[in-house]
């Protein structure tokens, strides 16, 4: 008989029609303990609940897996996940997509710590974390910078331009559809498209807005 964690995460992710093998599941719940025990330490996140964090952290960032990957397709691509905290989405999106390279950014030392933990200990070679601001960060363009909870449209754009490839994209999750952020926006920034998300187990609304930049 399985743990119940690990039936609510195979729940969630038969319901989100996403196929990871045993491996990656494994990864996925060793992520969520290891989260579990460094909060004991160090505060990375107000959820404690088990049940509440597989909701809330790994299915919330699991929803955004197959538009992400719909996006890149199988090529390798560059990921950066901006205020990741306890590295949401990234350290899912590293885990879900292998081919990706994840690059997990937070101003607060002890959560760039413990992303590099969990990249350590998972033996996850296709993550990294940096301790540093993002606007200030040193960083090749990537082809992807996401964000979950970090800043209005008008900050995450602003901040991380200089990281976007000129083919690159924003993708930014947000609850609400954010109309008044969207229209905040300058005219260099192009919202190609905002995508309903759902998440198992969460009554609430999620989109990802996805924008670039205008030649
Ligand atoms: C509300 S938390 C969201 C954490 C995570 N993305 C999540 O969804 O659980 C926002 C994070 O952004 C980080 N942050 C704020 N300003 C930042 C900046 N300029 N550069 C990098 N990280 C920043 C904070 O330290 C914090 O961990």
């Amino acid at each position: 008989m399985q743990p119940p964690e690990s039936q609510a995460l195979a729940a969630g992710l038969a319901a989100l029609n996403l196929s990871l093998d045993e491996g990656q599941q494994s990864a996925l719940l060793a992520y969520l303990a290891l989260i579990g025990k460094w909060n004991k330490v160090y505060n990375l996140t107000a959820v404690r609940d088990p049940a509440e964090m597989l909701t809330l952290h790994l299915l919330d960032s699991l929803s955004v897996v197959d538009p992400l990957r719909r996006h890149v397709g199988d090529r390798p691509a560059r990921v950066l996940d901006v205020g990741s905290g306890a590295g949401l989405p990234g350290v899912v999106l590293a885990i879900a997509l292998p081919q990706l390279q994840v690059t997990c950014v937070d101003t607060v030392g002890k959560k760039a710590s413990f992303i590099q933990q969990v990249a350590s200990e998972l033996r996850l070679r296709n993550l990294s974390a940096q301790h540093a601001r993002v606007e200030s960060m040193k960083i090749e363009p990537v082809d992807v910078v996401t964000s979950r909870a970090f800043a209005s449209l008008v900050d995450f754009t602003n901040l991380t331009s200089q990281h976007l490839l000129p083919s690159g994209v924003w993708m930014a999750m947000k609850g609400k559809a954010p109309a008044d952020e969207t229209a905040a926006l300058p005219p260099s920034v192009d919202v190609f498209h905002v995508e309903q998300l759902v998440v198992p187990g969460l009554d609430a609304e999620r989109c990802l807005v996805w924008m670039r930049q205008r030649p």
